[in-house]
């Protein structure tokens, strides 16, 4: 028996966490402006330098009072109380005399509140023409919350807080905390490098014309914009003939320069299918050969030197499937983020499968909320080589092992994708 045949085969989730414990996460970091940030992981734990907001400040335009002065107010006792000047955002009021009581200012949203005032009164509150007539006086008729309306210094976030961990993704959001705090750069990890290699005689570069029986190469190009959507810096190949020398050499060529090798195609049983020929002739040994599941069966892992080859199935579904159930955590392992393992779903099939297999299937589906129950409806047509389905789905809904495929109304796993 080879040493294949006694292979066990994995689930993908099984063939995912056996590629992440083979992963070392990235510990080089460098330093990149905010513009650069965006899809970065962060090196390190990012510690407030001072409280926010900074200082205690307006959340609306109107009037600052104290609440002592204006408790009694009402209707029949209107409270008077003179403005003594003008706070706008970026200034202060510097305070001449020594207020005693019943003294208002102006106030705009984000200037600074002296400690004088408690209290913020929408200028909505106060009649605009009286406002017009008597520009330096303000007459309330009610009591306000003592307190509303004014932010206090660090009510958001307090000084010396770790308020993002390393490990963490950066989306706008996270720049957004960055930049509050006056960071122009920020320390995130070095980006893994990963080679992309498409094999097979058929594929044509997009942008040449077609020729008869040859296909153009999807996935080569799907798989390097997802690997930069996850934080990889990508070597791209161009297709690389179905010949064990040819691919054997671009894997020389690719483990030069990557850490981390996707090939795509040639990886199933036919007599051209020589990836993992190719694996083998420059030294390669097999960590699984198949994966249960559907699309992407074919599916192989080899490591070499301290690194991994992933070889993904050419069908463009299978090769999608590989992308999201074993390369993402992979990857996102491997660019230092912590939160790497794939999160999924439950939902309500919306549609039957009325389709038995020995192994889980991923189907391209379309899930939506409806109220507070998710549903997902499996694309119709969901052949491998199908690329249709591509333009709609937003999950991957898991359709377990079985004769009798899924019927309508049954919980299923989904995964969710771009766009949910
Ligand atoms: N006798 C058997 N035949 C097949 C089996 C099997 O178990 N027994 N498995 C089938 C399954 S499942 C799949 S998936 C495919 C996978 O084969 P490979 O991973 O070796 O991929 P190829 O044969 O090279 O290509 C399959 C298909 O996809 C097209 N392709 C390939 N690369 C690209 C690309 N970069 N962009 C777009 N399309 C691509 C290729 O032209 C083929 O049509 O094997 C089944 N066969
Ligand atoms: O991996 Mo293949 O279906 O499973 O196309």
């Amino acid at each position: 028996m080879t040493q294949i045949e006694t292979m066990q085969a994995l689930t993908a989730h099984e063939a995912a966490n056996c590629l992440c414990s083979l992963i070392d996460p990235q510990q080089s970091s460098r330093r990149v402006g905010l513009h650069e940030a965006s899809g970065r992981v962060l090196a390190e734990d990012f510690t407030t330098p001072f409280p926010m907001p900074p200082f205690r400040r307006a959340a609306m335009d109107g009037y600052v009072v104290r609440s002592l002065d204006i408790a009694e107010a009402c209707p029949t006792h209107p409270v008077t109380l003179s403005v003594v000047g003008e706070i706008k955002a970026g200034s202060g009021l510097a305070l001449h005399e020594h207020f005693n009581e019943r003294k208002s200012a102006r106030i705009y949203t984000g200037a600074p509140v002296p400690e004088y005032w408690d209290t913020l009164i929408v200028q909505e509150a106060i009649p605009q023409e009286q406002r017009k007539l008597h520009p330096g006086s303000i007459q309330l008729h009610k009591a306000f919350r003592q307190g509303e309306h004014i932010a206090e210094a660090g009510e958001d976030i307090a000084a010396g807080a770790v308020v993002l961990a390393r490990g963490k993704v950066l989306s706008a959001k996270e720049i957004a905390i960055l930049a509050s705090f006056g960071q122009a750069n920020v320390s995130v990890y070095k980006k893994p490098r990963v080679a992309v290699i498409p094999v097979g005689d058929e594929l044509l570069s997009p942008g040449n014309p077609l020729t008869p029986y040859h296909i153009y190469d999807a996935n080569s190009h799907m798989t390097v914009a997802r690997l930069q959507e996850l934080g990889a810096s990508v070597q791209h190949f161009s297709p690389v003939a179905d010949r064990v020398d040819a691919i054997a050499d671009a894997l020389i060529l690719a483990m030069s320069q990557s850490d981390l090798i996707i090939t795509i195609g040639g990886v199933s049983v036919g007599d051209y299918d020589f990836v993992a020929k190719a694996a083998e002739a420059i030294g390669s040994v097999p960590l699984f050969r198949k994966v249960l599941m559907r699309p992407g069966k074919p599916t192989s892992a080899f490591s070499v030197d301290h690194r991994l080859i992933i070889s993904l199935s050419g069908n463009p579904s299978a090769c999608f499937a590989g992308l999201e159930l074993l390369v993402k955590p992979t990857i996102l392992k491997a660019a230092g983020c912590v939160d790497y393992e794939n999160r999924f779903l439950q939902g309500t099939l919306a549609a039957e499968i009325n389709k038995s297999s020995p192994v889980t299937r991923f189907v391209r589906s379309i899930a939506c909320w409806q109220g507070d129950r998710l549903f997902v409806e499996p694309l119709s047509r969901d052949r491998s080589g199908n690329i249709a389905a591509f333009a709609h789905a937003n999950a991957l809904a898991v359709i377990p092992p079985g004769a009798r495929g899924a019927v309508k109304g049954e919980m299923v796993s989904l995964l969710p994708l771009a766009g949910f």
